[in-house]
């Protein structure tokens, strides 16, 4: 990892040693990718105000998140299939991040059980849900993640309808796979990932496969987690979640002030402005773009957590700057853990702390609640 300089080169190496069908899933979006390449472009083209001659020589990263220590404004989002990044993915993700120091979500749709991470790490994780039809199966994940101490619910709003990535339906990314030659080729060339995926706890959803009847079969369970997604979810159904989740609620997947809004009055602490990393509403605008009047309208009454793009500290920089009190990072911690494992993980939130507080001296910041608008160029 010596010469990994950037989350860009976590990306290639990580395109390098995982079959072309999970590299993809990572990294791509829906339809015709507008969003997803808005999201950092939107970044990029926010400029700091540099500050000359002030004392940063005390920086610091550390923050609050939603009334907990943390090590920095960063928080691991739940992301999909991990396992299939790298062999025990999500448990290997978890570790990294508790290191660092900051939280790590694990996604409804992991590889690895919830069961499985709470074996193998010592201090609590996040939860994300997916609400599905099958109402008893949501509770009794619900209840099982209350078991395993969980210390925070992301329930994700912005998934009731699944937007297509055309490549993923180009690379049979289905569960079963299907196969090709070329597919077969593919694997072949990648003995490590491979072994390491053998090696790995599972290669099915883990929360999943087991725990509702017949879903032990692969073709089942994809069947069932495919007609699973819940069309009739609404805001009632958030009292019914509060009812069984006695801890901390945060809906993740919010893009508009009326609904910014609403979620407000639910009681949940907090919400994450997200447009699913650009794999969900096509033409949807940019998490960044959105962010200003969202805090605006709700920010004192709600924490406002952020994703979508960042691939930098100085993104992080300025998402803080624009009104969230913390950062998401999905595809930029997936490229370290496709990369190299646990350590490609740590490098990937190394990086990001390492430009951040780079970023905060140039600017004349000391502290992350120092950060705000002027900080940037007008
Ligand atoms: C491969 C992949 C899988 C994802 N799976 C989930 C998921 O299971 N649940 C969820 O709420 N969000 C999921 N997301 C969205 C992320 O939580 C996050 O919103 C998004 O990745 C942020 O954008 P970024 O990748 O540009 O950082 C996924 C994202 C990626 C890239
Ligand atoms: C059906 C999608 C599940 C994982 C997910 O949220 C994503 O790939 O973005």
């Amino acid at each position: 990892m010596k010469h990994i300089t950037c989350i860009e080169d976590l990306r290639q190496l990580h395109k390098r040693r995982v079959p072309k069908a999970f590299f993809d899933y990572a990294d791509r979006g829906s339809y015709t990718e507008d969003t997803l390449r808005a999201n950092s472009a939107d970044l990029q083209q926010i400029k700091f105000r540099q500050r000359i001659l002030v004392d940063v020589s005390k920086r610091s990263l550390s923050t609050t998140i939603l009334g907990e220590p943390s090590a920095m404004p960063l928080i691991l989002a739940p992301v999909g299939l991990l396992g299939m990044q790298h062999g025990d993915g999500e448990i290997y993700a978890c570790r990294a991040a508790q290191a660092a120091g900051i939280p790590f979500t694990q996604s409804t749709m992991s590889i690895c059980s919830i069961e499985d991470i709470a074996a193998a790490v010592d201090k609590p994780f996040w939860f994300q849900l997916y609400v599905m039809k099958d109402r008893g199966f949501i509770k009794s994940l619900i209840e099982r993640a209350i078991a395993a101490k969980c210390s925070a619910l992301v329930l994700t709003v912005d998934l009731q309808v699944i937007g297509q990535r055309h490549q993923d339906i180009k690379n049979g990314m289905t569960v079963p796979p299907e196969w090709s030659l070329s597919k077969l080729i593919d694997f072949a060339t990648k003995p490590a990932w491979v072994s390491g995926v053998l090696q790995g706890k599972r290669r099915t959803f883990g929360n999943i496969a087991g725990h509702v009847k017949g879903t032990e079969d692969l073709t089942k369970l994809s069947e069932w987690t495919a007609s699973q997604f819940d069309t009739s979810l609404n805001w009632k159904d958030i009292d019914w979640i509060r009812s069984i989740w006695p801890g901390k609620l945060i809906l993740k997947g919010i893009l508009d002030v009326e609904d910014a809004e609403l979620a407000a009055k639910t009681g949940a602490q907090a919400i994450v402005v997200s447009n699913h990393g650009g794999r969900q509403l096509d033409g949807a605008p940019s998490s960044i773009e959105v962010l200003p009047e969202i805090a605006d309208a709700v920010g004192s009454q709600i924490e406002i957590m952020f994703d979508g793009g960042i691939r930098t500290g100085m993104d992080m920089m300025r998402a803080l700057a624009l009104g969230a009190k913390s950062c998401m990072i999905g595809r930029a911690y997936a490229y370290g853990l496709g990369a190299g494992g646990q350590e490609g993980v740590a490098k990937a939130i190394d990086i990001l702390a390492k430009e951040l507080t780079t970023t905060m001296g140039l600017c004349g910041v000391n502290t992350i609640a120092e950060i705000d608008d002027h900080v940037l160029a007008v």
